[in-house]
């Protein structure tokens, strides 16, 4: 049985094709391609099929994708593509085309994960069936949650968490937020916690630290700003540190409204790019930061997933899930 299983990004989309034979799965052709190098999903699947050069129709089709999965017509939120159920399965000759929400995909995954592939950003002892949550910054700001369900396995809820109003914690962040308004009529937990979002803070900094006007929206991305902190440009420090600083703020207002005892997981593309950032005390401090809740907080135990292939396992995972092959867990 062939299975294709893609994580769709708005900076990167990772697809795979997998075998089953007997329960055993096998990953015969895997590729990341640019999302803005196609103009369509379409257009990014006929490449997929041409380039993976397998003779089989795919029995299950499963894509996780950055926005609100509903039926019908799709429309993704930081890519200007629309995908339409019925042409897509028509394309891929596939009898079972499965959407899932990329954070939904990426709660799934957990489960495949080991040891190896995260580390403890708050050791606080995690609870057998208590409550998952996993978030992360990336292109876009994800969350999912997810409940205990028979033989230890989990029921994944899709959010758009990363939509609801940003709200500053402290002045300075209160002068974010206005800098914003600017730019945007409304300032999502989003709009700052992303690439592009670094980029905002970063110019909120010049602006509120030498009174420079910032440049124009793209003159330093995410990974550009992370590299000049490092390299130890004053103002790129002071961004990170914000960015941190209102990333921790989120994670501890997750820990609040879900109370994850099951444990609180920070995946997204961003989150392992910026782990020495993470494991500072500063951030776990920030987290905490919720004043008579702050014991509540500290009891939920918080990990930085660092396998960047997360959301592709929990893809494949799902669509294993519908074909009913294994029962356990899969692995790949
Ligand atoms: N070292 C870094 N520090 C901070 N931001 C970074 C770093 N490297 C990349 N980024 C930013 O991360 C974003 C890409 O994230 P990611 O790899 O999760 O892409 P994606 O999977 O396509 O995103 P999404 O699933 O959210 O649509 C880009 O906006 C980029 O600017």
């Amino acid at each position: 049985m062939d299975i294709i299983a893609g994580d769709i990004g708005g900076t990167k989309s990772w697809l795979l094709w997998a075998k089953v034979v007997d329960g055993v799965v096998s990953v015969c052709f895997e590729h990341v391609y640019a999302s803005a190098d196609f103009v369509s999903a379409d257009s990014l699947m006929q490449q997929f099929v041409s380039d993976a050069r397998q003779s089989a129709s795919p029995a299950v089709v499963c894509l996780a994708l950055p926005g609100p999965v509903q039926d019908g017509v799709i429309r993704l939120t930081n890519l200007d593509w629309t995908l339409e159920r019925m042409a897509l399965q028509a394309a891929l000759k596939t009898p079972h085309l499965l959407f899932i929400n990329d954070f939904q995909a990426a709660a799934r995954g957990v489960a495949t994960l080991t040891a190896s592939d995260y580390v403890m950003l708050n050791p606080a002892e995690p609870l057998a069936g208590a409550t998952r949550v996993i978030t992360g910054a990336g292109t876009g700001l994800g969350l999912a949650w997810m409940q205990a369900k028979t033989k230890g396995r989990y029921h994944a809820f899709a959010t758009e968490g990363g939509h609801i109003d940003f709200s500053p914690a402290n002045p300075q962040q209160q002068r974010l937020l206005s800098f914003m308004r600017e730019t945007f009529a409304h300032v999502s937990w989003e709009r700052v916690l992303s690439g592009p979002g670094v980029n905002q803070v970063y110019r909120f900094c010049l602006q509120d630290m030498t009174g420079e006007i910032p440049p124009a929206l793209g003159a330093r991305n995410g990974a550009e700003v992370n590299a000049a902190a490092l390299a130890g440009d004053p103002v790129a420090h002071a961004a990170m540190e914000l960015f941190v600083d209102i990333y921790a703020n989120w994670v501890g207002n997750l820990a609040l409204l879900y109370q994850p005892r099951g444990g609180l997981y920070l995946g997204g593309g961003i989150s392992a790019r910026i782990q020495p950032w993470l494991q500072t005390p500063r951030f776990l401090q920030a987290c905490c930061d919720k004043g008579r809740m702050s014991g509540l907080v500290q009891q939920t135990p918080i990990y930085l997933i660092t396998n960047t292939r997360l959301g592709l396992q929990g893809a494949l995972a799902a669509a294993l899930d519908t074909t009913m092959i294994c029962d356990e867990e899969a692995t790949i």
